[in-house]
């Protein structure tokens, strides 16, 4: 026993300035790293919100935007939480009763309230932007499009966000903001990458927005916007057709076909046994096709359908106009268009309608879409009604008509062919937001995406705790090693001394 006591207070590693200068040392080494990976753990995960509602021609759309709270200004971490669809139609059919187009609101918006943390309410930005619906209605009546948002405006005043205002976007804006969204999800813009094309298909408006080497804004400056983001350069050639949207290129079509005021017309654009009796008062309230109203016409016409691809599309060909261009070259109605070029997301209306017809694999030779298309078309519409019992009736008498425009509009309008087709990609989202103009429009008014690249620290977080640990590790080690001189006798029998 006395032997055994012997031998530790003889051990130098018993000795206590031995065994208090360990445990400093070791101390001192978990200290260090514990501060290290503090000071650079994320700040716990606080969020920000935006709202922004979509105010379409053909409906509205409610979107909350989530990120996190302290890299506001830094990369694309901007994500969509939610959505909602307003019950009913665009405010812009509002116009006799504006009133309506405010409550029409509520029902989104008081999700919106319920998702939202209480808390941020009051810091999280509100945005209305109305598109090619509330354009037209202020070339028609810009009295009622003024009372339509009044009475928006009190209604999004009720809620207790910070309300940024309502108003109606330029195509120019709506078009450039699409091609931002699609660029920041796809993380193309902080990357600097090669940047993806915008189609965006609306139900009164159509744009067209991407980046070509070959045009510097010179040629037609009306169509060039420039953005400098996380300090990149863009010139972005982008337009905006209004009237070319789905909903009035169908108009522009029927307008076509009912010139002489007939009492029924057989469309190929709709399916053999489509009937429907129409209003002609109805079909030229739109300053799309007015003008074009016939003198002496009864009050209603008779719609049927004779399913015919390839008249339908001659039909669809006759709303463009080819004949004048003042430019190096042109996509139609005297439009300047540069070189297309790179890939395009192709979404709203494109993705709905090729997704509905199971076209929206570009890899299949575009003759080969044309002849599926036509095969649809040609199918009876007794057969469509019952094949998809539970698609909405008017979506479904539409697809034919839509499927056809949309092939018409890329090929003869924008000008893609059999090899440039592939390029397009039909999408309705990009990691789990959707493609469209309102986030790249919150993006933007709320400065969240720098015009110069951020700066970032020289390691990431990970590699500055690899760093700090391994350092650690071999001061503990070569402290250790100066200890030597104390180090006991390395011998298998116990020292006796
Ligand atoms: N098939 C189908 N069509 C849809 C759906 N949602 C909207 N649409 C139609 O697709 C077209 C485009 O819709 P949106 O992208 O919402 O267009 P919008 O914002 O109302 O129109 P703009 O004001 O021109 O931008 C319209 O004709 C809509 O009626 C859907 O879920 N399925």
């Amino acid at each position: 026993m006395s032997t055994q006591r012997e031998m530790k207070e003889k051990n130098p590693w018993h000795r206590p300035v031995t065994i208090i200068i360990t445990v400093i040392g070791v101390i001192a080494i978990v200290a260090l790293v514990t501060v290290a990976v503090l000071q650079n753990w994320p700040l716990s995960q606080k969020y920000k919100y935006g709202i922004v509602l979509d105010a379409g021609s053909s409906h509205t759309a409610l979107y909350i935007y989530e990120w996190p709270a302290e890299k506001d200004n830094n990369t694309g971490r901007v994500e969509q939480t939610h959505s909602c669809t307003v019950k009913g139609p665009g405010i812009s059919s509002y116009a006799s009763a504006p009133q309506k187009a405010g409550e029409s609101l509520t029902e989104c918006m008081q999700e919106a309230v319920h998702r939202v943390p209480k808390k941020r309410h009051h810091e999280t930005p509100l945005y209305l932007g109305a598109t090619a619906g509330m354009r037209l209605l202020n070339v028609q009546n810009s009295s009622a499009s003024n009372k339509v948002f009044q009475a928006v405006d009190e209604a999004l005043r009720e809620f207790p966000f910070a309300f940024q205002g309502a108003r109606i976007l330029s195509g120019q804006e709506e078009g450039a903001f699409g091609w931002v969204t699609v660029n920041y999800l796809d993380d193309r813009l902080r990357q600097g990458l090669e940047t993806n094309g915008a189609l965006d298909l609306g139900g009164a408006s159509t744009q067209i927005s991407f980046v070509s080497s070959n045009y510097d804004g010179s040629e037609s400056p009306s169509n060039s916007v420039n953005f400098r983001l996380y300090g990149n350069d863009y010139n972005l050639y982008t337009h905006s057709f209004l009237c070319y949207g789905k909903d009035q290129a169908l108009r522009m079509t029927l307008a076509q076909q009912t010139r002489s005021g007939p009492t029924s017309i057989l469309d190929p654009c709709f399916h053999d046994g489509y009937s429907e009796t129409k209003e002609y008062s109805k079909l030229y309230d739109s300053p799309c096709v007015s003008d074009r109203k016939p003198q002496e016409a009864p009050s209603t016409y008779i719609h049927t359908g004779k399913g015919n691809f390839h008249q339908c599309q001659e039909i669809v060909k006759s709303v463009f106009n080819f004949t004048h261009c003042q430019y190096s070259q042109c996509s139609f109605n005297g439009i300047f268009q540069p070189h297309l070029q790179g890939p395009f997301g192709a979404f709203s209306a494109y993705y709905f309608v090729m997704n509905f017809l199971k076209l929206t694999n570009t890899s299949i030779p575009l003759e080969q879409v044309k002849e599926k298309l036509a095969h649809y078309c040609a199918t009876p519409w007794t057969q469509i009604q019952k094949q998809y019992p539970n698609v909405k009736h008017k979506y479904l008498a539409e697809y034919c008509f839509s499927g056809t425009y949309i092939l018409t509009l890329l090929t003869e309008g924008y000008n893609f062919t059999s090899e440039s087709y592939p390029n397009i990609k039909f999408i309705k989202e990009i990691k789990g937001s959707d493609a469209g103009w309102t986030l790249g429009y919150m993006l933007n008014l709320t400065n969240m995406i720098p015009a110069e690249a951020p700066d970032s620290p020289p390691l990431p977080h990970a590699g500055y705790i690899s760093i700090v640990t391994v350092i650690a590790v071999l001061l503990f080690v070569l402290f250790i090693l100066s200890m030597r001189p104390f180090w006991p006798q390395c011998s298998k029998e116990p020292q006796i001394i």
